[in-house]
């Protein structure tokens, strides 16, 4: 037991370190903000954030062997600046709501629990609360594993100004809540069509006579089946305990290998960090190569794209333009080229945004 008492004081005496270096970052981190609000400097700095993490990381697995999880350490070192930043402003974010959405947990994930959050009723509120400078940053869902994308999102930036700013991945698990005792009190389900979606062999197989019915959020679904007798929801398990409701059946989605990824938007342009994507739109003539000798361009420069969806232009029927994701950044010279020829051969090429990769991604 002496041996136990020992480490323990170890510990004590580490924690008390930990304390006292956690007081002067925030000290330090106080006195920055005052210096960058004198020089009327941007408050919220990402550029010096991802470089952060990617130091504490590199660090960790070089200099410790990792002893400590990097996952973890994610999540700490989110939190220290999230909570250091709002000693010198607080950043308001939008979000698709209702709270306990995937998406809610996707912004705490990025931005750390100490940011001020704005739940929206729709993806177009979340750019309206941005466009209106009443939040600095939307937090917005874009593609799933197993559903593919979120048109309403990619509609959005035909018609919108904000840039993308970043990314996050997060693993969806779904479970069937409602605040009835046993499945075969529930006549009805509700959640997003994307929820539905991933979860139609259980559904089938389990509830087959339920009816099914699509909300704007899984969250949504949630506050529904609070005011409904006989009805169930689709959604995460923060929800469960965020809405008192009982977990019937856990992880029903049909693929156990499920992320949805998440983008951040603002009007804000980011900076190179070395690890980053650019997110564009084109569109070309509706004649025979037309695609080809535009996606030609990247080929011959040598730039990767890591995806691509056909959406309507919305302009004409039959129309269609292409979202595109690329490896690099729109300032690195490679990148530069591309675009240079991609106006050369397409009707119209719009660049949503260079940003940072999401991170342990790679
Ligand atoms: C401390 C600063 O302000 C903010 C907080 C940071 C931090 O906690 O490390 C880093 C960048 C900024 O978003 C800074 O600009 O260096």
């Amino acid at each position: 037991m002496e041996e136990l008492k020992k480490l323990r004081e170890e510990i004590d005496r580490i924690d008390e370190e930990i304390l006292r270096l956690l007081n002067e970052r925030a000290r330090i981190a106080r006195e920055i903000g005052e210096i960058k609000k004198k020089k009327n400097m941007e408050i919220h700095v990402p550029e010096r954030e991802r470089a952060i993490f990617e130091k504490v990381l590199k660090l960790n697995k070089e200099k410790f062997g990792e002893e400590f999880p990097p996952e973890a350490l994610v999540h700490i070192y989110r939190e220290i600046i999230s909570a250091c930043l709002s000693l010198e402003k607080p950043l308001k974010i939008a979000y698709l709501g209702p709270k306990a959405t995937f998406t809610h947990q996707a912004a705490l994930e990025f931005f750390g629990f100490s940011a001020q959050y704005v739940p929206c009723a729709t993806i177009r509120d979340v750019f309206v609360e941005v466009e209106s400078e009443r939040a600095d940053y939307g937090v917005v869902p874009v593609e799933n594993t197993i559903e593919g994308v979120v048109n309403y999102t990619l509609d959005m930036f035909l018609e919108s100004d904000l840039k993308i700013s970043g990314e996050v991945v997060i693993p969806i698990n779904l479970h069937l809540l409602s605040n009835v005792e046993n499945l075969s009190e529930v006549k009805r389900v509700y959640s997003h069509k994307v929820a539905l979606g991933q979860c139609r062999g259980w559904l089938e197989k389990n509830m087959p006579n339920a009816q099914l019915l699509e909300t704007e959020s899984t969250a949504k679904a949630c506050e529904i089946v609070l005011e409904e007798e006989g009805s169930a929801a689709i959604a995460s398990e923060v929800a469960s305990y965020t809405y008192h409701l009982n977990i019937l059946a856990s992880n029903i989605q049909e693929n156990m290998d499920n992320f949805t990824r998440f983008l951040i938007v603002s009007k804000r342009e980011m900076k190179p960090t070395g690890k980053d994507k650019t997110s564009l739109i084109f569109a070309v003539r509706d004649e025979p190569g037309a695609l080809y000798r535009a996606l030609e361009a990247f080929y011959l420069k040598g730039v990767n794209l890591t995806k691509i969806e056909s959406r309507p232009s919305r302009k004409r029927a039959w129309d269609y333009v292409f979202f595109v994701d690329l490896e690099g950044h729109r300032e690195d010279e490679k990148v530069k080229e591309v675009l240079r020829e991609l106006k050369s051969r397409t009707q119209m090429v719009k660049i949503l945004g260079s940003y940072p990769k999401a991170l342990l991604s790679e």
